[in-house]
C-alpha cells in the first residue's frame, strides 16, 4: 500500500485521566495527588521499586483500594471521586467502563484447566460471544498454550502459569489493560518472553499500562517509560521518539 492509499491514523483519545488521586489502606497514604493521562493504542511501562506504590495505582483505577480521592476518567466517564462504602463496591463498574486488571502473582485456580481460565476472561456478553477468535489470538500470543488447553493449571510451570493468568486478563472485552509486574518470579529468559509477548498484543484503540521493577525489560519497547517513587510519579521519557530513558526510579 503507497503512502498516499494509507488509511489515516486514527485521532489518539484519552483512554485514562487520572487527575489528583490520592489512596491508601486506613490511615496509609500510599498514592499522593497523581496526575496521569493514557491515550489509546500506547503501552506505557510503570516503573519503581518493590513497595512504591504500583499495584495500589492500579488498585485505586480498579476501585479496590482502602479509601481513595481525586477524579479517573475512563474512556471519558467518572470513575473515582471519593470511595467511602468499601473497596470493590464499584468493581464491577470500572470494568463495564473497559478496564482489566491483570493481577502479581497470577490468581489462578489449581484445578481448572487453561481453556477454562482463558473463557472465563470473556465475561461480558460481548467477549463471550467472540470468545473463539479472541482465544485463537491469545494462542498466537501464547503458542505453548495450544497444547495444554486440557490441563489443569495446577501442573504448569511458573511461566505457563503466568501465560494463562495474561491470556485470561487480555479475553476481555477492555480498553485499559493494567498488567502487574508479568516478569515477577519467573527465570530471567521467561520474564523476557513473556514481556515479549505482552509487546506483540495488537493495542488497537485500547492502550496497556505495565507496571515492573526491571526497567531493562521495557526499555526501547514501549512508548513510554514512567518512573514511580514514594507514590509520586517522576522522570517520564518517551523511549519510542528516540528520547534516552532516564532511570529516575
Ligand atoms: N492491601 C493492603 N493493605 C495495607 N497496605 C498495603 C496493601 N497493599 C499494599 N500495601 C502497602 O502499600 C505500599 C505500596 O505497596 P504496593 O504493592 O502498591 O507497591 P508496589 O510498587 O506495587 O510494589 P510491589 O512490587 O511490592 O507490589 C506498601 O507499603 C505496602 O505495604
Amino acid at each position: 500500500m503507497t503512502a498516499a492509499s494509507a488509511a489515516p491514523r486514527p485521532e489518539k483519545r484519552e483512554i485514562l485521566k487520572v487527575q489528583g488521586l490520592s489512596a491508601g489502606y486506613g490511615p496509609m497514604r500510599v498514592i499522593h495527588d497523581l496526575d496521569l493521562t493514557v491515550y489509546s493504542g500506547e503501552r506505557v511501562g510503570l516503573v519503581g521499586l518493590n513497595g512504591h506504590g504500583k499495584s495500589t495505582l492500579f488498585y485505586a483505577i480498579a476501585g479496590l483500594t482502602g479509601w481513595q480521592r481525586g477524579s479517573i476518567r475512563l474512556n471519558g466517564a467518572e470513575v473515582g471521586g471519593t470511595r467511602s462504602q468499601g473497596p470493590g463496591r464499584y468493581t464491577h463498574l470500572v470494568v463495564r467502563r473497559g478496564l482489566a486488571l491483570i493481577p502479581q502473582g497470577d490468581e489462578i485456580f489449581h484445578g481448572l484447566t487453561v481453556e477454562e481460565h482463558l473463557d472465563s476472561g470473556a465475561f461480558t456478553p460481548r467477549a463471550w460471544k467472540e470468545r473463539k477468535p479472541r482465544k485463537d489470538r491469545v494462542l498466537a500470543i501464547f503458542p505453548p498454550l495450544v497444547k495444554l488447553l486440557k490441563t489443569p493449571v495446577g501442573r504448569l510451570s511458573g511461566g505457563e502459569r503466568r501465560m494463562v493468568s495474561i491470556g485470561r486478563g487480555l479475553m476481555a472485552d477492555a480498553s485499559l489493560f493494567l498488567v502487574d509486574e508479568p516478569s515477577l518470579g519467573l527465570a530471567p529468559k521467561i520474564g523476557k518472553s513473556v514481556m515479549e509477548a505482552l509487546m506483540s498484543v495488537e493495542l488497537g484503540d485500547s492502550a496497556m499500562v505495565i507496571a515492573e521493577q526491571n526497567v531493562a525489560l521495557l526499555e526501547g519497547r514501549v512508548e513510554r517509560i514512567i518512573g514511580m517513587h514514594v507514590g509520586k510519579l517522576k522522570g517520564e521519557a518517551s523511549v519510542a521518539m528516540g528520547f534516552q530513558t532516564r532511570r529516575e526510579i
